[in-house]
């Protein structure tokens, strides 16, 4: 028998992502959802439907979320780990709401959730709480008991999240042509986001050019990068970039985006580029489409020999460290003195959201953060 783990106080973990179409028929209900009241332009809509329907209309995300499901029982069960673990999407079905109602009628009081968003950001945090407090508001509706939620910290710089990517771009290395290896750059990839909403990404006091969503990103990308040079004694240059922007052109978002970067090395002179995509969690349409498809498709033109690297996905050692910072997190709550498990220069990210952290456009209720207005 393995030594038993104490997630007490909690007494479910909820997986929650952004879930996607499972085939033609979704695409465009799904699309409605995602972009509900937030003013992308109907032809970028048109063109980002177009992604999908060339894969069938299948995003491989939901399976990718039942195979970390899988992975995460496996483990918490062999780890002697007795938590119940739910999935629900903000998008798609098993959409949130149901899930969470589940939950509840399953007597579930103290909800854990695991986003698979990594770093902080409106996007990647706020909008995922705002979710949370608008499934709370419908079962509160509804006459039901609400359970306690409470969200795990931003995991991008912790060993679990950060070491798979290591392997992944020293694979990517050496798949590359021998001629080309030493002169590749690093490219490391995540979604572009509006300027605003990356310098108010985090709490308030880190906001500055980029905010905590870039500075975050950096310090992975500087993790894998120094992590790369002392595995293959070859110190390469490297650059975040970004993808997948979308919203009005005269907004600025964050750039450069890997199209154009591809395009600028290859006019200086690089003889290959690996891209990482550091901001996502599994292979997803977003890597799948604008780095598999769109950003090679462009990589050919130049003949500018690229490789894309692996995400975490179900990798044991990522299931490894969500078990490990529901522990953490767990004694945390029970008030035990914890250190919490990182790597990089800035440090564990806070374990509730401070009033403030990543504010949206127009302000609205989110759960699992100082401001919630849930117990
Ligand atoms: C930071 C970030 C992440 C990473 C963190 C996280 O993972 O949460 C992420 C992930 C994802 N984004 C996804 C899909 C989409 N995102 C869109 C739109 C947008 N994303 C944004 C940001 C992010 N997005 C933003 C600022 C917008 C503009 C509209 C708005 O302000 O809300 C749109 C609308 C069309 C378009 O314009 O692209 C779609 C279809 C999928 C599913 C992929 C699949 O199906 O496999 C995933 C995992
Ligand atoms: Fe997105």
């Amino acid at each position: 028998m393995p030594d038993v783990l104490d997630a007490s106080p909690y007494d479910a973990l909820l997986l929650l992502s952004f879930g996607g179409p499972e085939g033609p028929d979704d695409v465009v209900p799904f699309l409605e959802n995602v972009t509900r009241g937030r003013g992308i332009p109907k032809e970028r809509l048109k063109e980002v439907g177009q992604h999908y329907f060339q894969f069938g209309g299948v995003s491989p995300i939901n399976d990718q979320n039942r195979a970390l499901l899988h992975a995460l029982r496996e483990d918490f069960a062999g780890h002697g780990l007795d938590l119940p673990v739910y999935w629900g999407n903000r998008n798609w079905a098993p959409y949130l709401t149901d899930t969470l109602r589940e939950m509840v009628r399953d007597g579930r009081r103290r909800v854990l959730v695991l986003a698979t968003s990594a770093y902080a950001s409106y996007s990647g945090c706020r909008q995922y709480r705002e979710n949370l407090a608008d499934a709370l508001a419908t079962l509160e509706a509804e006459g039901l008991e609400l359970p306690r939620i409470d969200k795990l910290r931003h995991y991008f710089n912790h060993p679990g999240f950060v070491e798979p990517m290591i392997d992944g771009v020293v694979r990517s290395l050496a798949d590359l042509p021998e001629d080309v290896r030493d002169g590749a750059h690093i490219a490391f990839c995540t979604h572009s986001i509006p300027n605003t909403a990356a310098d108010t990404s985090g709490p308030v006091e880190s906001h500055g050019d980029g905010g905590a969503y870039v500075a975050q990103h950096l310090d992975v990308a500087r993790l894998i990068a120094d992590a790369v040079r002392e595995r293959t004694g070859v110190e390469r240059p490297w650059q975040l970039v970004y993808q997948s922007r979308s919203g009005a052109p005269h907004i600025p978002w964050l750039e450069p985006d890997i199209c154009d970067h591809l395009e600028e090395r290859h006019a200086a002179g690089v003889p290959a580029v690996v891209m990482a995509p550091i901001g996502f969690v599994s292979d997803h349409m977003e890597v799948l489409y604008d780095l598999d498809t769109e950003a090679t498709a462009r990589a050919r033109e130049l003949g500018l020999p690229v490789r894309r690297s692996a995400t975490v996905g179900d990798d044991p050692r990522f299931v490894a460290a969500v078990r490990e910072l529901i522990v953490e997190r767990a004694a945390t709550e029970r008030g035990q003195d914890v250190t919490p498990c990182a790597l990089g220069a800035l440090g564990a990210s806070h374990d509730v959201c401070p009033v403030g952290c990543c504010p949206a456009r127009a302000p609205r209720p989110a759960a699992a953060g100082v401001d919630s207005p849930y117990a």
